[in-house]
């Protein structure tokens, strides 16, 4: 477990989020510390996403408390939330790569749009240490319809890693990948803590992910956090909700 007299990255306490008569959120609570990778399991439609959604802005919380980096994201001004999504890197389910574009060219764009007056050799220089990063500096003249799926996922994280954020949030980064995919993501994952020193929410209900790329596991069920600690500390229950999950998922 993490020290307590840190002050956490990222600060949810008692939130509420509803959608007409569906309550999603139900009182969730959990503090994210620098450095360390904390994984969110849960079924499908639990509210995982809509976690996520909150802490970038995207949606706003009924009840409760948001923070990311010392601040209430709701109550953000729209200059404040850019500046603040900036330190926030977003790696989508699936990477939302331009098709028309190279890979050099997907990875331009959030530094041109983000960051004025680069020069052309800070530009490419930019773009050859993420893709190196990512150990895929090969691909840089191809087009994502030329890459396989684990290949978009990487370029996907290092268009969000080119920002150089100090949080990373992945949301199902290895789903609808094949096993050995799977645990090069997941090292992936690890390294990019390792190399950019970020702070990371891993949304998945991939098991092995969970346990490979989680310093904490935090599970949510139906709206709230009902356990957090290490992979075998959440799993060594006799709730039977938690081992009904657990069993369910290993037998994927
Ligand atoms: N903008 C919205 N309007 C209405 N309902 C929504 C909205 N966003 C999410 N929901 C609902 O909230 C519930 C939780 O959705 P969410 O996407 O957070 O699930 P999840 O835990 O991420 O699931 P999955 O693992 O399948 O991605 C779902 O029932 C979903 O339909």
């Amino acid at each position: 477990m993490k020290e307590t007299n840190q002050e956490p990255i990222i600060h949810i306490k008692d939130l509420y989020k509803s959608f007409g008569d569906l309550d999603v959120l139900r009182g969730a609570s959990l503090d994210v510390f620098r450095g360390e990778n904390v994984v969110v399991l849960g079924r499908s439609g639990t509210g995982k996403s809509v976690l996520i959604k909150i802490l970038v802005g995207l949606l706003t919380q009924d009840r409760g408390t948001a923070q990311v980096l010392g601040k209430e994201v709701a109550t953000l001004t729209e200059k404040e939330l850019r500046d603040l999504r900036l330190k926030i890197g977003f790696s989508f389910q699936n990477s939302a790569l331009y098709d028309s574009m190279t890979v050099r060219e997907n990875l331009e764009f959030p530094l041109v749009r983000n960051i004025a007056n680069l020069t052309r050799g800070q530009i490419d220089k930019e773009v050859e240490t993420v893709l190196d990063a990512v150990g895929l500096l090969q691909t840089i003249n191809q087009v994502p319809s030329e890459l396989s799926g684990g290949q978009r996922k990487r370029i996907g994280i290092a268009r969000t890693l080119i920002l150089r954020p100090e949080i990373m949030l992945y949301d199902e980064p290895t789903a609808g990948l094949d096993p050995i995919t799977c645990l090069e993501i997941n090292e992936l994952i690890n390294e990019v803590k390792e190399k950019y020193k970020t702070t990371s929410i891993i949304i998945t209900h991939d098991l092995t992910c969970a346990k490979v790329t989680g310093d904490r596991i935090a599970m949510l069920l139906d709206g709230s956090f009902v356990r957090q600690g290490s992979f075998e500390e959440v799993f060594d229950t006799s709730e039977e909700r938690i081992k009904s999950f657990f069993d369910y998922n290993f037998i994927q």
